[in-house]
C-alpha cells in the first residue's frame, strides 16, 4: 500500500519572540478544540529550552480546558522535579503554576529512578503506553500536539547530531548519558513518537540560531535532527520563528492564520 508523502512544512515568521506568544496560543487552542470535540482530551507534549516562556499567553486564557489537557514532556533532564535543571519545573514556573490544570494531568518522570535511566525511561514509555495505546489501540503514540526547540547546535527534543538515538525505530522514549547540552543525563521521545503527531510545532527565536535554521530548513538533505521531523500523512509540521532566526532562510514564509 503506498503512502502519502508528508505534508511540507508551514513557516511562519513573525517580527520578534514576544509576538509569537498570543498566535501560538491561539494556535494551541485551535487544536485543543478539535482534539476535544474528537475525543473529548487534548495530548500535548512540551519541550524544555526557551519553550516554557512562549507559553505565556495561555495564562488567564478562559477557552483553555485544563481539565481536558494531558500533559508529557519531550525530553527531560534525568534531575529531581525541583532541579533548576528540570524542564518540568521550568513549565511550572511559566505555566502550570499559575492555571487550574489538575496535577494529575502533568506526567512527570518517576524520580524514585533518577538513578536507573533505562528504568527511567521504560516507566515513562509505560505512561505513553497507559495514555495511548489502550485509548487508542495504535502503533505509536498520536500526540494532538507537539511543541519542539531547536538548538544552536541543530539538536531538538534531546536528539543531537551524530547520536545513535536518531536511528532509534521502535522505543518510545529512550535515555542517553552523553548528551553535549548540559546536564547529560536525560530521557527523550524518539522520532517515531515525534513522527506520528498531528501537529508539530517548532518554536525558534534569535540571530544565533539563523545559520543553522538555514541548513535545517534549506538543506534538509544534510539530515540534521530538525530536519528528520517529518509527521507522516496528515501529520502537519509547522516553524515558528521570528525575523531574526529566519534572516538566512530562503524557504517560502506563509502568513498566520488560525
Ligand atoms: O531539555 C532540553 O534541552 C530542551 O527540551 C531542548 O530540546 C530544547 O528544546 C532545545 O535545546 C532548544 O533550547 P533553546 O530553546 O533554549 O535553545
Amino acid at each position: 500500500m503506498s503512502r502519502q508523502p508528508p505534508n511540507a512544512a508551514i513557516l511562519v515568521s513573525f517580527p520578534n519572540a514576544d509576538a509569537i506568544v498570543d498566535p501560538l496560543a491561539s494556535f494551541i487552542l485551535k487544536a485543543q478544540k478539535e482534539a476535544v470535540e474528537k475525543k473529548g482530551r487534548f495530548t500535548i507534549a512540551l519541550s524544555g529550552g526557551s519553550l516554557p516562556k512562549m507559553l505565556t499567553g495561555l495564562v488567564g486564557n478562559p477557552a483553555v480546558k485544563w481539565d481536558k489537557w494531558q500533559v508529557f514532556y519531550v525530553d527531560e533532564r534525568a534531575v529531581p522535579l525541583d532541579h533548576a535543571d528540570s524542564n518540568h519545573l521550568s513549565c511550572t514556573n511559566y505555566l502550570f503554576s499559575k492555571v487550574p490544570i489538575p496535577q494529575d494531568n502533568i506526567h512527570t518522570l518517576d524520580t524514585t529512578l533518577l538513578n536507573d535511566l533505562e528504568e527511567l525511561s521504560d516507566a515513562y514509555e509505560k505512561l505513553l503506553i497507559r495514555e495511548f495505546a489502550q485509548k487508542d489501540a495504535a502503533r505509536f503514540p498520536v500526540f494532538d500536539l507537539i511543541l519542539l526547540g531547536m538548538g544552536p547546535d541543530g539538536h531538538t527534543a534531546s536528539l543531537f547530531h551524530g547520536h545513535e538515538l536518531l536511528a532509534e525505530e521502535d522505543r518510545w522514549i529512550a535515555c542517553l548519558e552523553d548528551s553535549p547540552k548540559p546536564p547529560p543525563k536525560r530521557i527523550t521521545f524518539t522520532y517515531p513518537v515525534i513522527n506520528h503527531a498531528a501537529r508539530v510545532v517548532f518554536v525558534v527565536t534569535g540571530k544565533e540560531k539563523a545559520e543553522m535554521l538555514s541548513q535545517v530548513l534549506d538543506n534538509p538533505e544534510a539530515g540534521l535532527p530538525p530536519s528528520r521531523v517529518k509527521p507522516v500523512f496528515p501529520g502537519q509540521l509547522y516553524w515558528f520563528v521570528d525575523d531574526a532566526a529566519a534572516a538566512a532562510v530562503q524557504y517560502a514564509r506563509t502568513p498566520f492564520k488560525i
